[in-house]
């Protein structure tokens, strides 16, 4: 595990270009199984679940070619069945739970045993992506390991969720893509991955209406063709830049086309006196009052609320509470998702910051803290460790938090960008 050494007190400044959003590459490098004929994907960033996706196809006998910008892959597939002891799905990653559905429709058998956990945030269940496949079709025949198989082309479903969940909403598309008749998925996950890897499934001819709410409805299809589309640039990551540069007192431009999906991300920041001048290719941060906007109703508590797209995403969570340490007054953080997403908010004091965790989904930060550096330990969570990054680098003097590598799961040449724009910081 390495640790990031963090010089903080220095504005960072300058033009910085974010890569393309794990959450949306690697549903879309899953669902180039759906089809025989090649898939090339623009804006891939270089991380480490991409590279074991990857690593899975490859020892499937699969073809991975790089373009010389790094960033193009052209990837084809021709197994048809697994081989004896080919089988073993990629461990560590929570997206390990997206093959499920193309190795499905595309093999007609699916034996793994992983849980397919990813960062600890709390039960990471697998359960709404087996009921799916069960409810198209396939049978469970049986469990840990896991042997699901299917006899005929599986069939069109009419479902409602428990809950919009992103990755099974993304199961969903994949296997309804090319069932037998149509399937509508009442409660689906809308956020910007979900309808990118939509949108990627309909270039390949997948006819889903209802992208971007909460009512998926999709005709099956023979058969999918290649194609060649662009992964979205991650808004996390554009986000967590915008923060950076507010916090140090720089003046940092994030380009991107992404600003349309921006909008209720940068207003809670603002909540948090971070201030932005947005164009429609680009997203500037200017500057950073510290003061967090009162309610009018003058009992509430100023709260920010993260909950399935189109509200605030919790993946964004920590960053906000990195930036919230530094401001004069309180605020309320709420996790609407996960169970065991702010525990490590204790961290936190370690740099003088205040903090009440009220119950595993409520945080107070308390303002006006007189914030020194600090040595912190980051939980597997790659959000948290930039939540912490945004407290150590407000901070003149030398903060290290350990165990940070969670980062590269999703944000690549992090360190670099930051150096290139003026950062103090290093890999130890
Ligand atoms: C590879 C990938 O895309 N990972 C993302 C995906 O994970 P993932 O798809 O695993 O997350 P889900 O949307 O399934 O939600 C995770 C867990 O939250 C709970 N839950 C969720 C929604 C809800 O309304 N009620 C509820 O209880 C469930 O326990 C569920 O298991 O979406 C999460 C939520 O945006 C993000 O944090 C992850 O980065
Ligand atoms: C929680 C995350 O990832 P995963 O679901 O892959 O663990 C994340 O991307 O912040």
């Amino acid at each position: 595990m390495a640790d990031l050494i963090v010089d903080g007190g220095h504005p960072i400044s300058g033009t910085v270009s974010p890569s393309g959003n794990k959450n949306a590459v690697l549903p879309m490098l899953c669902a180039t199984l759906l089809t025989d004929e090649p898939v090339t994907l623009e804006n891939v960033p270089e991380i480490s679940d991409v590279a074991k996706i990857l690593a899975y196809f490859e020892s499937m006998g699969s073809t991975v070619a790089r373009a010389d910008d790094g960033a193009t892959l052209t990837i084809r597939h021709d197994f048809n069945a697994f081989r004896d002891g080919d089988a073993d799905l990629p461990l560590g990653i929570r997206s390990a739970v997206l093959l499920l559905a193309p190795v499905m429709v595309r093999t007609g058998t699916l034996t793994f045993d992983t849980d397919a956990k990813g960062c600890a945030l709390g039960l990471r269940e697998i359960d709404p992506h087996l009921e799916i496949l069960e409810q198209f079709g396939a049978r469970i025949v049986a469990t840990h390991p896991y042997d699901i198989r299917r006899e005929d082309r599986l069939k069109g479903q009419e479902i409602w969720a428990d809950y919009a969940s992103v990755t099974a909403t993304e199961t969903f598309a994949m296997i309804a893509a090319t069932a037998e008749g149509s399937s509508v998925l009442m409660n689906a996950a809308s956020e910007p991955h979900v309808q990118a890897l939509c949108e990627m499934l309909r270039s390949m001819g997948a006819k889903i209406d209802g992208l971007g709410t909460s009512r998926l409805s999709v005709t099956g299809v023979e058969r999918l063709s290649g194609t060649r589309v662009r992964v979205p640039d991650d808004h996390h990551e554009v986000a967590t830049f915008l923060a950076i540069g507010g916090v140090t007192g720089g003046r940092l431009t994030v380009k991107t086309d992404i600003t349309p999906h921006m909008t209720l991300i940068l207003r809670q920041f603002e909540k948090l006196g971070l201030q932005f001048e947005t164009t429609d290719d680009s997203i500037t941060v200017t500057g950073w009052t510290r003061e967090i906007s009162r309610p009018y109703t003058r009992e509430m508590l100023p709260k920010i609320e993260a909950a399935p797209w189109p509200y605030f995403p919790a993946d964004l969570l920590p960053q906000a509470i990195g930036v919230a340490v530094g401001c004069h007054s309180e605020i309320m953080f709420w996790n609407k998702i996960y169970e065991g997403a702010l525990a490590w908010s204790s961290e936190l004091a370690k740099f003088g910051a205040r903090v009440h965790l009220s119950d595993p989904h409520r945080l107070i930060v308390f303002g006006g803290n007189n914030l020194r550096p600090a040595e912190v330990e980051a939980p597997y969570i790659i959000r948290v460790v930039l939540g912490l990054f945004l407290a150590a680098i407000q901070v003149e003097g030398q903060s290290t938090i350990r165990k940070a590598d969670p980062i590269r799961r999703a944000h690549p040449r992090f360190v670099e960008k930051l150096t290139e724009l003026g950062a103090q910081v290093r890999w130890a």
